[in-house]
C-alpha cells in the first residue's frame, strides 16, 4: 500500500471567457495565433515619431508532441487491412504525412513508447505524466498521440493530476492505420497540433480530438470499437475543426467538480510510487457473490458496472457492505448516472463503504478510486470527491 503518495488539491476552475482577434496570414488560411504577452519589435533603433512605426514579431505557438503509439502509429501489410496491423511509426513518420505546420507553430517532440494502448502500463501512465508536467512550463500547447481502446482512461488520468493552468493538453488518435485507404491518422494530428496551438483553446484543460470534434478529456468515452465515429460524449462536444477553422460552442470550461490530485514527483522518480489495485467487476443476470470472494483479497477497491443505475441483487448488495474497503457502484449502461439515493444501505441506514460513481463509468471510476487510495484518503473523503461528478 503506497503511503501518502498524493495529496487533495481543489483548484479554483474560474476561467475568462476571452475574445481573441484572428488573423489569417498563412497559405492554407489557417488562423496563426497570437501571443499578445510576447511581441516585440523587430528594430532596436530609435523610432522618430510619424516615421517608423514599430513593426511587431509574431512569436508561433511551442507545441509539444509526446509520442506513445496506437493505431495512430500503426502500419498494415496493405491498404484495405484495417485489423491486426501493428505499431511501427515514430512520430517523425506521423508529421511527415501531414501538411505543413511551419506557418502554425514549432513544434518539439518526445516518443516517450511505441504501444498498442492496451499496454498502457502504470508506468507508462507516469512517465506521460511526468512529461506533461515539464512541458508546461516551456510550451504553449501539448499533443498527445495515443491509442484509443484507452486514450480516455490516460486523459481522465491528467486531467485529475495535472492543473494546466491555461495550456491546451490535446489528445488524439486514429481508427485506421497510416496505410489505409482514407487513414484517420493523419488529418487528426494535423486538427489536433492546430488545436493545441489556437488561442481560443487556452484555458480548456485536457481536450480530445478526433473525427473533426474537439471533447473535455474528462467525460468522453470510445463507443464504437470500429468506426471513425468512435468517441462519443452525452455531455456534449466542446467544438468542431472545418476546412481550417476551429469552432468552439461555449467559452473556455473545465469540468465541474474535478478533484485535482497532485502527484509527489519525488515519488515518480524514485519508482516508490505505485497505484494501488482496483478492479471492475461487471454485472449481469445470475451474477452470485462468488466473485467478489475470489477478488476481495487482491484489491484494495472494487468498482461495479452495475446494471441499470445501481442494481445488483441482494446477496451481492449484502456481502458489499461487510467489506473493509471502498466499492464503488458505477453502471454498465452508456449513458446516465448512479442516484446516491439508489444504493443499499445497512441496518444503520448508512452506505457504510458503498459510494455511487455519479456520472463516471467504470474504468473512469477505477482510476478516481486508485487516485483516492493513494493518497490515504478513508472512505466518506472517497465519497466526497465522488460527490464532485454527482455521485458519493
Ligand atoms: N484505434 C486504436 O488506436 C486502437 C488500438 N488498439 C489502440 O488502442 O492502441
Amino acid at each position: 500500500m503506497p503511503n501518502g503518495s498524493v495529496e487533495i488539491h481543489t483548484i479554483c476552475e474560474d476561467v475568462e471567457n476571452s475574445q481573441f482577434t484572428v488573423q489569417s496570414k498563412n497559405t492554407n488560411n489557417m488562423t496563426i495565433p497570437e501571443f499578445d504577452s510576447e511581441l516585440e519589435t523587430l528594430s532596436s533603433a530609435p523610432i522618430l515619431p510619424n516615421l517608423v512605426k514599430p513593426t511587431k514579431r509574431i512569436r508561433l505557438p511551442r507545441i509539444k508532441i509526446v509520442g506513445t503509439g496506437g493505431t495512430i502509429a500503426s502500419k498494415g501489410s496493405d491498404s484495405s487491412q484495417t485489423a491486426g496491423y501493428h505499431v511501427d511509426l515514430t512520430i517523425q513518420d506521423m508529421l511527415d504525412s501531414i501538411p505543413d505546420i511551419s506557418q502554425i507553430c514549432e513544434i518539439e517532440y518526445e516518443q516517450l513508447c511505441n504501444v498498442d494502448s492496451k499496454d498502457m502500463t502504470e508506468h507508462l501512465l507516469l512517465k506521460i505524466y511526468k512529461a506533461v508536467s515539464e512541458a508546461l512550463q516551456g510550451f504553449d500547447g501539448i499533443v498527445i498521440t495515443h491509442g484509443t481502446d484507452t486514450l480516455s482512461e490516460t486523459a481522465f488520468f491528467i486531467e485529475s493530476t495535472i492543473d494546466a493552468g491555461d495550456v491546451p493538453i490535446v489528445f488524439v488518435g486514429s481508427m485506421r492505420p497510416s496505410t489505409s485507404v482514407s487513414a484517420d491518422g493523419p488529418m487528426n494530428l494535423y486538427q489536433a497540433i492546430c488545436i493545441a496551438s489556437n488561442p481560443k483553446s487556452r484555458g480548456r484543460s485536457v481536450l480530445v480530438s478526433l473525427n473533426d470534434q474537439i471533447s473535455a478529456g474528462y467525460y468522453i468515452t470510445k463507443t464504437n470499437a470500429n468506426s471513425l465515429d468512435s468517441f462519443n460524449v452525452r455531455q456534449g462536444y466542446l467544438g468542431n475543426f472545418v476546412n481550417n477553422e476551429i469552432h468552439y460552442y461555449y467559452p473556455p470550461v473545465k469540468p465541474q467538480g474535478c478533484h485535482k490530485f497532485k502527484l509527489k514527483l519525488n515519488d515518480l522518480s524514485s519508482g516508490s510510487f505505485k497505484l494501488p489495485m482496483v478492479c471492475i467487476i461487471y454485472g449481469h443476470q445470475a451474477i452470485t457473490p462468488k466473485i467478489l470472494t475470489l477478488l476481495a483479497e487482491e484489491y484494495e477497491g472494487i468498482v461495479f458496472a452495475t446494471m441499470g443505475a445501481g442494481s445488483l441483487p441482494v446477496s451481492m448488495n449484502e456481502m458489499c457492505l461487510t467489506l473493509n474497503k471502498p466499492i464503488i457502484y458505477s453502471k454498465r449502461s452508456m449513458d446516465g448516472m448512479i442516484p446516491v439515493a439508489n444504493l443499499p444501505k445497512d441496518s444503520n441506514g448508512s452506505n457504510g463503504n458503498i459510494i455511487a460513481s455519479g456520472y463516471l463509468n467504470p474504468e473512469k471510476s477505477r482510476i478516481l478510486l486508485q487516485l483516492c487510495l493513494a493518497g490515504n484518503y478513508g472512505v466518506e473523503e472517497i465519497r466526497h470527491v465522488f460527490g464532485g461528478v454527482y455521485g458519493g
